[in-house]
């Protein structure tokens, strides 16, 4: 069977009303990195980019965002390292185990500043936002993944309800370049 992400092929459960967060934590048997998320998450999508985390074996990684002030490490936080600091997302990695824990963005002029990016899958808890879109679907190839195989990538994504998009969903792209027209000026702030 075609292996897109664990926490994505068997299909994936509706948010749980109410659900206001849960503990991330790192692959490492003893001493793991723990990071708590104090709300539910939002725009959850599966990501094809080479720059975000995958668990062994998937094509895509899983990821979502949540206000930066809902996160907060809460133990191994010295286990912690930016993998790109030249990258707009700093992605922090655990050095032991590479999993990425949380993706910040520290330019206040970005779109997204404000939000941090997070795997729930990473979380115990059920009840996170389910994925929504797949983004950054060509971006696969980058990673070693034969482009022949696109077709059959794409309609595996449309059957489970994750629409493929090249970059990200419209709705998303479109808040990303009002952002950038009002700061231009091309539209009023
Ligand atoms: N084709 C590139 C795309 C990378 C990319 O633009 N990723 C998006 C989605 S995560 C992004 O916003 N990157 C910002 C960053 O990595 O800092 C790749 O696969 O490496
Ligand atoms: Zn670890
Ligand atoms: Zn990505």
């Amino acid at each position: 069977m075609l292996k897109l992400h664990p926490s994505i092929d068997n299909g994936f459960p509706p948010a749980s009303p109410g659900f206001a967060g849960g503990t991330l934590k790192c692959r490492c048997a003893s001493n793991p990195v723990t990071v708590e998320i104090g709300a539910q998450t939002a725009h959850n999508h599966a990501c094809g980019c080479t720059k975000c985390w995958k668990p062994e074996g998937a094509i895509f990684a899983q990821i979502a965002v949540v206000s930066r002030d809902k996160v907060n490490v809460t133990s191994g936080s010295e286990k912690l390292q930016v993998v790109d600091p030249n990258a707009t997302i700093q992605r922090y990695a655990c050095r032991d185990c590479g999993t990425h824990m949380y993706g910040r963005i520290e330019n206040t002029k970005h779109p997204f500043y404000g939000l941090d990016f997070v795997h729930t899958e990473l979380s115990n808890e059920t009840g996170w936002s389910p994925p929504e879109f797949a983004a950054f679907v060509s971006s696969i190839i980058e990673s070693g993944v034969n482009p022949e195989r696109m077709p059959e990538i794409r309609e595996r994504l449309k059957e489970i309800g994750l629409e493929p998009y090249d970059a990200l969903s419209p709705p998303l792209m479109d808040a990303i370049a009002t952002h950038i027209a009002k700061q231009t000026g091309a539209l009023p702030a």
